[in-house]
């Protein structure tokens, strides 16, 4: 399920609230563009005055001012369109700087679920090629356009003032852009936008085969993954042939519709200059006019072409969703109830129609030590994963004592509760932003190394060049794979949840790991409440209860002995799997 896209609503509300908050940059640049425009039709009507002076033999000293005073507007002109070009730049650059900052912020506040969900390329694909599509043409298309369209508006006018009868010459390309237009746009849009989607797809898929290269590489998928890489690639090729067989029928029209006007004139021109209704000068000068016109008018159209992909973009951009789709965050009374985890009737589904949890019901008391036991496949990562609040129940709640875990908002669950795997991820950036990744705070620096000292990484963040200011991950200085289950565990002392979710981190606790690394993990876990999803039996017999899951459904729950002498199928499975 791909993310949505923005309505046309969305859009202009979008577009109206940054006009708004940018009038006055705004209108400083349309100034500058009118006046650039204005400035640029006095050279014609100079030219003008001096063919008509020329052939009516005029002094020298005249025709000299005339050419002076032509080269004297170009001077400003050239001078006045880079103001406006310049401040134009800024006015976009400020405005594209929020829309980055903007979906940025938005696309981490999406649940990991809804992420998942959507595959993470197009959300890679929203918030950089389409925000870059953007910048293009907020910072090129959309001050050319703006240029493009005074200066067709002023010079028609200025035409019509010279002389009306000349200027209907123009009249003859009228039925041709209207028809072009007309034929070309409502294809192009849904060309263009089905094109961009395709690009996300190219993205995702690239994205996926370098992230699962390992696997890809040795189950032998190498070919099947190669074949699909080329199907996405294809479609997106064939969606860019598509729209350059439309521009090769729209652009020739478009040169035909410019060059036609410039012929009526000179023949009306011709014709009116015999029967004595025009002079020479005023039919060089709405030639000249007309002439002029054709790169505006190029412009013009090669710049709504622009918009129309910028358009495409923005509606992608805009379209990632503020508050998560499935679910309505509401900051409700903070910890007012307690900490006790309750589900109630809880149903889930990945796919519509195949449910995996039919009905789980479950009474954590804050502070006690749960270890979800089941054979593969019975749901137990999927219970973990409604706990942390990653993904939202078909049916039935999860809560801390009556607060919704869906209904906080996201900074606030991981206040809450924290989800452990064993993917422990470094990024690339300093030791200190891997670590402040858990809230958008300023940590201390004596904050941060006592997290450091608490996982028992003190000493490898002591011996690091720089410090906390340290580049650290892929490219940067190396992090050893057991560091960085530390650095992992720090995020979540500094994160500080009462409820702690170990899915698979809890290898840890059976014994694999360093001493170090299992201290650290005890002193992370005292005080708080523990769901540990065990793959193996070992961490239930240090456990307070234990939960059977089989089939989507709690079969058993009680004390590690309980069971074993209730003799059901946690005893079964501890046969199993010790022999005994
Ligand atoms: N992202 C997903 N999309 C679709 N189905 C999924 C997804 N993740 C899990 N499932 C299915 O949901 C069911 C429960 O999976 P889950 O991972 O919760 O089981 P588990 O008990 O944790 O198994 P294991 O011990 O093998 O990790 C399985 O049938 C699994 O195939």
């Amino acid at each position: 399920m791909s993310l949505p896209l923005a309505d046309r609503t969305e859009v202009l509300r979008w577009l109206r609230r940054t006009g708004a908050a940018h009038r006055r940059e705004f209108t400083l640049v349309m100034l500058l563009f009118g006046l650039t425009t204005v400035v640029g039709l006095i050279g014609p009507q100079l030219l003008g005055r001096l063919v008509d002076s020329v052939s009516a033999g005029t002094a020298a000293w005249r025709v000299d001012a005339l050419a002076g005073g032509f080269l004297a507007v170009l001077v400003v002109h050239a001078l006045l369109a880079r103001a406006a070009r310049l401040r134009a730049a800024v006015f976009g650059e400020s405005v594209l700087a929020e829309v980055r900052e903007d979906v940025v912020a938005r696309a981490l506040r999406l649940p990991l679920g809804t992420v998942e969900d959507a595959g993470t390329g197009d959300l890679l694909s929203r918030s950089t090629a389409d925000v870059d599509r953007l910048d293009f043409t907020v910072r090129e298309a959309a001050p050319e356009l703006t240029a493009a369209v005074l200066t067709i508006a002023l010079t028609v006018v200025a035409m019509l003032l010279t002389s009306p009868l000349l200027a209907c010459g123009m009249l003859v390309a009228v039925p041709l852009l209207v028809a072009v237009s007309r034929w070309y746009f409502p294809r192009a849009a849904t060309t263009i936008s089905r094109m961009l989607r395709d690009w996300a797809g190219v993205q995702s898929s690239i994205h996926e085969t370098v992230r699962g290269a390992r696997t890809i590489d040795s189950l032998r998928l190498t070919e099947r993954r190669r074949a699909h890489n080329d199907e996405v690639l294809e479609r997106a090729i064939d969606g860019e042939r598509r729209h350059r067989t439309l521009l090769s029928v729209f652009l020739p029209t478009l040169e035909l519709a410019y060059v036609l006007p410039i012929a009526a004139i000179l023949l009306i021109g011709g014709w009116s200059y015999q029967a004595g209704w025009a002079e020479l000068g005023t039919v060089t000068t709405v030639v000249l006019y007309a002439a002029t016109l054709s790169a505006p008018l190029a412009e013009l159209f090669a710049w709504l072409e622009e918009m129309q992909l910028g358009h495409a973009a923005l509606t992608r951009i805009l379209g990632v969703p503020d508050s998560p789709p499935d679910r309505a965050p509401q900051d409700p009374a903070p910890r007012g109830a307690g900490h006790d985890l309750v589900l109630r009737d809880v149903r889930f589904s990945y796919r519509a129609g195949r449910e995996v949890l039919h009905g789980i019901d479950l009474r954590v008391p804050a502070g006690e030590r749960l270890v979800i036991v089941g054979p593969s496949g019975a749901g137990k990562s999927t219970i973990g994963r409604l706990i942390a609040g990653v993904s939202v129940p078909d049916s039935g709640s999860v809560a801390f004592g009556d607060v919704e875990i869906t209904a906080m908002p996201t900074a606030r669950t991981r206040r809450e509760v924290v989800l452990l795997t064993q993917e422990h991820h470094v990024f690339t950036a300093s030791l200190r932003d891997n670590l402040s990744l858990p809230e958008a705070r300023e940590w201390r620096d004596a904050e941060l190394l006592d997290a450091l000292g608490t996982v028992g990484a003190a000493d490898w963040a002591a011996r690091l060049p720089d410090g906390l200011d340290t580049i650290i991950g892929s490219g940067g200085h190396p992090v050893p794979a057991a560091v960085a289950q530390q650095l992992a565990l720090a995020r979540v002392v500094l994160a500080d949840p009462h409820t702690l979710v170990l899915d698979e981190a809890t290898s840890l606790l059976d014994g694999d790991s360093s001493r170090e690394l299992e201290r650290s993990l005890s002193t992370l876990l005292a005080g708080r409440t523990v769901i540990a999803i065990a793959h193996r039996l070992h961490t239930a017999r240090t456990a307070d209860r234990v939960a059977v899951v089989d089939g989507g459904r709690v079969v058993e729950l009680g004390a590690h002995r309980d069971l074993l002498a209730a003799d059901g199928s946690y005893a079964a499975l501890h046969r199993a799997a010790f022999g005994e």
